[in-house]
């Protein structure tokens, strides 16, 4: 599992160990861990190291110190190192051992920033240490300039990669929010932990891959701001029947899906759902609907009861529902009243009330979740919610009261207690339409198979309702799992919504084969019968 602290926390955790007066030593640790990042990258780019040239854009404050330091270190190897001082001052200490390694200092007020931005776009390694956790709002002045001008150097130009200090400048911390301009990075060195930030959009977008260098400060973190599963994490999560498992035993998934206008979504939704795991799939809703559903899918039972004639351990309901669905909107009601975990999807989360209870995991994407947070008295709109993914995703499970699934490229899971989850496991080839009720099939699928106890999520330390949000979070992932396998397996090609979910056996299998390499798993996670 990564876990991810706002800037606020980490400098907490700085605190004993700066009182103690080991703030140079923490600097030290993160600038080696920075330089030997960079070494190993240009190696894995079958880069020299001896003469590479590297640009460090330093900033005044202990992001730049980081950044001075450890081209210092770089310099010492024979790298040809140049700081840009974007403040017209660098951390002092950081800044004597660069000059004392033999590196150029220019500073940016006395320099044009047209020569700096050509002089940097032509670099292999540009180190991005104008602002860290310390920083408020985005880059003003010259600096803004300068980077603006690099970006632009680098779009017609640029040959060498980005590596971001701590955090792309510009990023916030803690929200992801950014501000142009902000120089996009191949790769994020982060230290101590990562930086909520880092894992929500737009903040993702800059970033690149994350990797994180330990600098002491770890066991002073208290809970993380978000998490992020991976693979051993997936692994364990996953049900898997047990011995004398029989498919009701397994959990069954009801399903308020499609209409006249949408039959595909109840297909679609009913696929994803018996690709993952669930021993049975009811479908409620229309005849011509019902007809397609068991054409596509004849392992789904249609049913023509009432939702409270038919027994599950979960519903699904909403894809490919539209407002003048009365039928179906009113099952859809009655589903998520009936106090079952409850996945609520596209047409039924206009219909919803307006305060839920954390097993009701809303899936809107940016533009669904705006017209929700409208009708709760909020102004944003879609780009705003985009801007601000992860505050977003926050507040409208605070508002609600139910768990709240916000697809992007980065997926975010956010409990009603503020608890976060952040999935990108998945391509931009998941874009598609139908990829959204696929997912919501999955999940449903997940939900019916969790039992009320959900006690396997304890080996993740997920206690009360933050369980909902782990297994929303396990569907994204295994979702975005496997439209990747299938993308990759026509050498990254598109993908359709049917394909992710024919995917999703595979995607499984090899998650769990990966964390067991001894066989399958033998854990059973099945339930009582309700
Ligand atoms: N504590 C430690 O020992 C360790 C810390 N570590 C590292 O330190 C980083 C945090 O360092 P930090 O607290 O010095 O803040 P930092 O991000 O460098 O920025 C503050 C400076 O920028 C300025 N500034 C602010 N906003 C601005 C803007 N929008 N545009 C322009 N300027 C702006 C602000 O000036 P002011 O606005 O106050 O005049 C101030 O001078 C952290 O990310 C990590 O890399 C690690 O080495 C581990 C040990
Ligand atoms: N750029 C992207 N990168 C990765 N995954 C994406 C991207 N854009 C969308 N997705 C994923 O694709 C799915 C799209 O769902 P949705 O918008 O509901 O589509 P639809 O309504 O057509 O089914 C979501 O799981 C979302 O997270
Ligand atoms: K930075």
């Amino acid at each position: 599992m990564i876990s991810a602290f706002t800037g606020t926390q980490v400098r907490a955790a700085e605190e004993p160990l700066l009182a103690a007066g080991l703030g140079d030593v923490l600097m030290q640790r993160a600038a080696h861990g920075l330089a030997n990042a960079i070494i190993t990258e240009l190696r894995a780019r079958g880069r020299r190291i001896y003469g590479a040239r590297v640009v460090v854009l330093a900033g005044k404050g202990n992001n730049g110190g980081d950044g001075l330091y450890a081209a210092a270190f770089l310099a010492a190897r024979g790298m040809r190192t140049t700081a840009v001082l974007t403040s017209g001052a660098g951390h002092p200490q950081a800044l004597a051992a660069f000059e004392r390694a033999g590196g150029r200092t220019h500073d940016l007020a006395g320099a044009a920033p047209g020569g700096l931005a050509a002089e940097t776009a032509r670099a292999d390694v540009v180190i991005d240490a104008i602002l860290g956790t310390g920083a408020k709002g985005g880059l003003r002045g010259s600096a803004a300039g300068l980077v603006k001008a690099i970006v632009e150097a680098r779009r017609q130009a640029g040959h060498g990669f980005v590596v971001a200090c701590d955090l792309p400048s510009g990023v916030d911390s803690d929200t992801g929010a950014a501000v142009e301009p902000v120089l996009a990075a191949d790769l994020t060195v982060t230290f101590g932990a990562a930086k909520s930030g880092l894992l929500a959009d737009p903040g993702a977008d800059y970033s690149g891959r994350v990797h994180v260098v330990p600098i002491g400060i770890e066991d002073n973190f208290p809970r993380p701001s978000v998490r992020r599963l991976e693979s051993a994490d997936i692994a364990g999560l996953l049900p898997g029947p047990a011995r004398r498992a029989h498919k009701y035993s397994r959990g069954v998934l009801g399903v308020v899906a499609g209409s006249a206008t949408y039959p595909g979504a109840a297909v679609l939704a009913c696929r994803g759902a018996l690709a993952a795991g669930v021993g049975m799939v009811r479908y409620l809703g229309p005849p011509e609907v019902a007809d397609l559903v068991r054409q596509s899918c004849p392992e789904v039972v249609c049913s023509t009861g009432s939702v409270a004639e038919n027994r599950v351990q979960a519903w699904l309901v909403g894809s490919g529902l539209g407002p003048d669905d009365h039928d179906q909107l009113a099952r859809a009601r009655d589903a998520i009243d009936s106090g079952l975990p409850t996945v609520a999807d596209a047409g039924a989360l206009p219909a919803l009330p307006d305060r839920l209870a954390p097993h009701v995991v809303l899936t809107p994407h940016a533009g669904e979740l705006a017209t929700l947070l409208q009708r709760l008295g909020g102004t944003e709109d879609r780009a705003a919610i985009e801007a601000a993914t992860l505050e977003a995703a926050r507040d409208a499970a605070a508002r609600t009261g139910a768990t709240v699934l916000l697809k992007g490229a980065s997926t975010l899971v956010a409990a009603p207690s503020g608890d976060v989850y952040s999935q990108a496991d998945g391509t931009p080839w998941l874009a598609t339409a139908g990829s959204g009720d696929v997912l919501a099939g999955v999940i449903g699928a997940l939900l019916a198979q969790a039992g009320p106890g959900v006690e396997h999520l304890n080996e993740l330390a997920v206690d009360g309702d933050g369980r909902w949000a782990a297994l929303a979070a396990l569907g994204a992932a295994l979702h975005g799992k496997a439209g990747r396998a299938a993308s990759d397996a026509n050498s990254g090609g598109p993908i359709t919504a049917g394909v992710i979910a024919s995917a999703i056996p595979g995607a499984w299998g090899k998650v769990s084969m990966l964390s067991n390499p001894g066989g399958p798993k033998r854990k059973s996670h099945s339930h009582p019968l309700r």
